[in-house]
């Protein structure tokens, strides 16, 4: 997300009363901070040149507060390397009277990093943030491994997973 557009107040969760953990939005200069090698824990990720980043950046700009990325980062670490990251994407409908849904994707703790409620933080924040967008629903897709841990991030089991893969 463009870190020119307003912050939601949930974006800049911590990193005030000693937090050790700033989450912030995605800014451009996150490229070098490794946000591409810790979305590659994930799922498959090659690294992008720093012209490809800025593309993509700039593309996912234009849809303004419709697209969020946020990132976790240790307050006092200089480097300010990423340590987690989750997206949280508002669909607009014509449902529900023009309704909208937000969905929550792309969400990776470090290795390093895991175990300490950094995943936890991330999803709570795109959660306050579809709330406060006016999404009637928050979704997003897991493995059945991850069903516990989204249950602890206040998600039920609804409907089925269904995919076509190009
Ligand atoms: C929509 C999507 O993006 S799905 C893809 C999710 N991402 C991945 O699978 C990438 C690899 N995994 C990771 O990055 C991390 O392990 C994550 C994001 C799943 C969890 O991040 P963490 O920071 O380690 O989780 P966190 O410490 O916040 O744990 C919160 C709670 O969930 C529990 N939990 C965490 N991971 C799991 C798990 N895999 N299975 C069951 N419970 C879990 C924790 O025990 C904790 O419970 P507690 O509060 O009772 O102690």
């Amino acid at each position: 997300m463009a870190s020119t557009s307003p912050e939601p107040a949930a974006a800049a969760e911590g990193g005030e009363n000693n937090d050790p953990i700033h989450i912030r939005r995605l800014e451009l200069s996150d490229h070098e901070r490794g946000f591409i090698p810790l979305l590659s824990q994930l799922s498959a990720c090659p690294d992008l040149t720093a012209p490809e980043f800025a593309t993509r950046f700039a593309e996912l700009a234009t849809q303004g507060d419709d697209h969020v990325i946020l990132v976790a980062e240790e307050s006092s670490a200089p480097e300010r390397w990423i340590l987690a990251t989750g997206c949280l994407f508002v669909e607009r409908k014509f449902l529900r009277g023009g309704g909208k849904v937000g969905h929550v994707e792309d969400v990776v703790v470090d290795a390093a990093a895991r175990g300490r409620g950094l995943g936890l933080r991330i999803v709570r924040c795109l959660v306050e943030i579809a709330r406060d967008a006016g999404c009637y629903k928050v979704i997003l897709d897991c493995t059945p491994e991850l069903r516990a841990y989204y249950a602890k991030c206040g998600f039920v089991d609804k409907g089925v997973q269904m995919a076509v893969y190009f």
